[in-house]
C-alpha cells in the first residue's frame, strides 16, 4: 500500500470525536477506532488530537510500541523524514557503548575473526526473530517454553553449541553454515551466550534449556557407554528429549559433601534404588532426564535418571519467572540401571567439577551483557525524559551514573574476553589449575558490578525503573533477578575464596 503524505495543517483537521490523529516522528497516526482501547486512557489521545505528539509519546513510550501497532500508521508529514531510529531484527546498535567494542566500527579489536561476525550477524537475527517474542511471552505469562521453539534451535544447531566447543559440534549444521563445527572456539561460545541473553528475559534465559547446558556435558564426558551416551546425546539435542542438572539440596548447596540422596546397589548388583529430593533444579518441572548427585555409601556418585516410577516434580516459585520451571523434586525408591552411572562409583566429585568453569564463564558472558543493555536503555532514556524542561542527561548527577555503569560495563567486557582467549589457547586439564581462579573471579565481579548497575539504573529510572510493564521494565527486570547470577553456579564469595586460594598454590617465597 503506498504510504500518503498530509500536510502539517491536513492533520491539524483530525481533532473531532469521529477522527483522531496525531504525528509522532513525521509519520501520521489515525487513532480514530484506537482511542478505548489505549492502556493510556482515551482522554490523553483526545488532548494531542491534530498536533505533533512526538515530545508526548517517547516521554511515555518504548519506541517498540510503535512498531507493534505499526498499522495505526496511515502517512508521513509531507517533505519530512523521520527521524528516529527505527531497529529492524539483526540490527547493531548504535548508542555510544550499546555494543562491544569489537561490533564498534570506529574500533580495532584483536581478538574476532570473520567466523565470529557471520555468527553474531546470524545469532543476532535469530534473537531477534525467534528468541525475543517467545521470552517475552514466556517470561510474562510463566508458560514453558514451547516444543517447537526448542525444535527450531535444534535444527539451527544452536542446542548444540550451547555447550561449548568440542566434537560434539562436528559435522553439525550451525546456523546455515555460518560457522563450521570444527572452528568453532570460545569466543563463537561467548557470542551465543550473549546475544541469547538480549531477549532480556533472565527466568526465560535459563528456561531456554540451561539445564542442559549444565547437564548434558557430564552425559558427553563420563558416560561408560558409548551406545548409551549416543542415545542420550541425539534426544536431547534433537529437542526430543530434555535433561537438566539435579545436585542442589535443601539440606545442601555448594557443600556437595553434605548430600543425603542416597543410591543403594539391590543385590543382584543391577540396579541402583535412588531416595531423597533436590531443590532449585532449573527446568527439572518438565526434563525427561535428572543428572543426579546421590550418595553411594563411600563418596558421591552421579547418575543419569529417567523421569520414571518414583520420581515427581513440582514448581518452585522464585523471584524469576516461572519460565524458568526451577523444579523441587522426590525421588522415592527410584530404580535406576547401572548402566547410567556417570564416571565411576563414589567419584562423582570429578564428573560434577568438570564442567563448573564452563558453567560459570558462560553466566559471565550473560552478566556482562545484560549489563551493556541496561546501559543502553539508560543512555537512551536520559536523553528522551524531560524533566523540570530539560533531559535527564543534561543533570550532572546522572552523567556520573552513567559513566560509572558504563565503565563497569566496559572492564567487565575486556576481562571477560582476556580470559576467554586464555580458554582459546589452553588445554582444558590445564584451565582447570590455571583458569578456576580467575573465572571465579571475573563471576565473583560481574554481579557485584552487575549490583552497582542496578542500583544506580533505578535512581536514574524513577517509577519506571520498579514497573513490570512500559518503559522501565528491563530496569525492573534485571533490579529483580541480577542476584540469580550471584548465587548460582558458585555464590560470590565461595567464587572470590577460591580465586585466591588458587592464587595461593602458586605463590612463591616473596619477600617484602
Ligand atoms: C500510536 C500511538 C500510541 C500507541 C500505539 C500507544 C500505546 C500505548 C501502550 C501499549 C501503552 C501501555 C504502556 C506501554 O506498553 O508502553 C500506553 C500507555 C500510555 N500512553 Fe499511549 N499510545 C500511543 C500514543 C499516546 C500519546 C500520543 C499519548 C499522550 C499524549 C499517550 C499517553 C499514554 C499514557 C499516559 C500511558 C500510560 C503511561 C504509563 O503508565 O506510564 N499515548 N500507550
Amino acid at each position: 500500500m503506498a504510504i500518503s503524505a498530509y500536510t502539517r495543517d491536513e492533520v491539524a483537521k483530525h481533532n473531532t470525536e469521529d477522527s483522531c490523529w496525531f504525528i509522532v516522528d513525521s509519520k501520521v497516526y489515525d487513532v480514530t477506532d484506537f482511542v478505548d482501547a489505549h492502556p493510556g486512557g482515551e482522554a490523553v489521545l483526545r488532548q494531542v488530537a491534530g498536533t505533533d505528539a512526538t515530545k508526548a509519546f517517547y516521554n511515555l513510550h518504548r519506541h517498540e510500541v510503535l512498531q507493534k501497532y505499526k498499522d495505526l500508521c496511515v502517512g508521513t508529514v509531507e517533505g519530512e523524514k523521520p527521524q528516529v531510529l527505527d531497529p529492524q531484527p539483526g540490527d547493531l546498535s548504535q548508542v555510544p557503548y550499546g555494543e562491544p567494542t569489537w561490533l564498534t566500527p570506529q574500533f580495532k579489536d584483536p581478538y574476532y575473526n570473520d567466523g565470529h561476525r557471520r555468527l553474531q550477524k546470524a545469532m543476532r537475527e535469530f534473537t531477534d526473530k525467534y528468541v525475543y517474542p517467545e521470552a517475552q511471552e514466556c517470561e510474562d505469562t510463566g508458560r514453558y517454553i514451547s516444543q517447537e521453539f526448542i525444535e527450531r534451535m535444534a535444527k539451527a544447531g544452536i542446542l548444540h553449541m550451547r555447550l561449548g566447543p568440542g566434537k560434539h559440534l562436528h559435522g553439525v549444521n550451525l546456523l546455515d553454515g555460518a560457522v563450521q563445527g570444527e572452528e568453532f572456539d570460545y569466543f563463537h561460545d561467548l557470542i551465543v551466550s550473549q546475544e541469547l541473553v538480549r531477549a532480556n528475559a533472565r527466568g526465560f534465559q535459563d528456561g531456554n534449556m540451561a539445564g542442559m547446558t549444565i547437564g548434558l556435558p557430564c552425559v558427553l564426558n563420563y558416560a561408560n557407554d558409548p551406545a548409551f551416551k549416543k542415545r542420550i546425546a541425539d534426544e536431547c539435542f534433537s529437542g526430543k528429549k530434555k535433561i537438566c542438572l539435579a545436585i542442589t539440596e535443601a539440606f545442601a548447596g555448594s557443600d556437595v559433601a553434605g548430600l543425603r540422596t542416597t543410591a543403594e546397589k539391590t543385590p543382584d548388583g543391577k540396579h541402583y534404588v535412588v531416595n531423597g529430593t533436590k531443590k532449585w533444579i532449573t527446568n527439572g518441572v518438565w526434563c525427561d532426564y535428572f543428572v543426579t548427585g546421590v550418595n553411594t555409601g563411600k563418596g558421591l556418585s552421579v547418575l543419569l535418571i529417567p523421569r520414571g516410577d518414583g520420581v515427581e516434580t513440582r514448581q518452585l516459585s522464585t523471584s524469576y519467572s516461572k519460565a524458568a520451571a526451577t523444579a523441587y523434586i522426590t525421588f522415592d525408591k527410584v530404580k535406576v540401571p547401572v548402566e547410567n552411572l556417570l564416571g565411576k562409583e563414589n567419584q562423582g566429585i570429578h564428573v560434577i567439577l568438570a564442567n563448573f568453569n564452563h558453567e560459570r564463564w558462560t553466566m559471565a558472558c550473560g552478566t556482562v551483557r545484560m549489563m551493556r543493555v541496561i546501559v543502553e536503555e539508560s543512555l537512551k532514556w536520559a536523553h528522551q525524559r524531560l524533566v523540570f524542561g530539560k533531559r535527564l542527561i543534561d543533570q550532572p548527577v546522572i552523567r556520573q551514573k552513567l559513566a560509572k555503569m558504563i565503565a563497569l560495563a566496559e572492564s567487565h567486557q575486556s576481562w571477560l574476553e582476556t580470559i576467554t582467549y586464555q580458554m582459546c589457547n589452553m588445554p582444558y586439564k590445564e584451565q582447570a589449575k590455571h583458569l578456576a581462579g580467575p573465572i571465579g573471579l571475573l563471576k565473583m565481579s560481574s554481579t557485584r558490578a552487575a549490583h552497582e548497575i542496578a542500583d544506580e539504573s533505578v535512581q536514574i529510572w524513577g517509577g519506571r525503573g520498579l514497573t513490570k510493564t512500559g518503559m522501565g521494565r528491563n530496569i525492573e527486570m534485571f533490579n529483580r533477578t541480577y542476584k540469580f547470577d550471584a548465587i548460582l553456579g558458585g555464590a560470590e564469595e565461595v567464587l572470590g575464596d577460591l580465586g585466591v586460594r588458587q592464587a595461593m598454590r602458586f605463590m612463591p617465597k616473596a619477600m617484602l
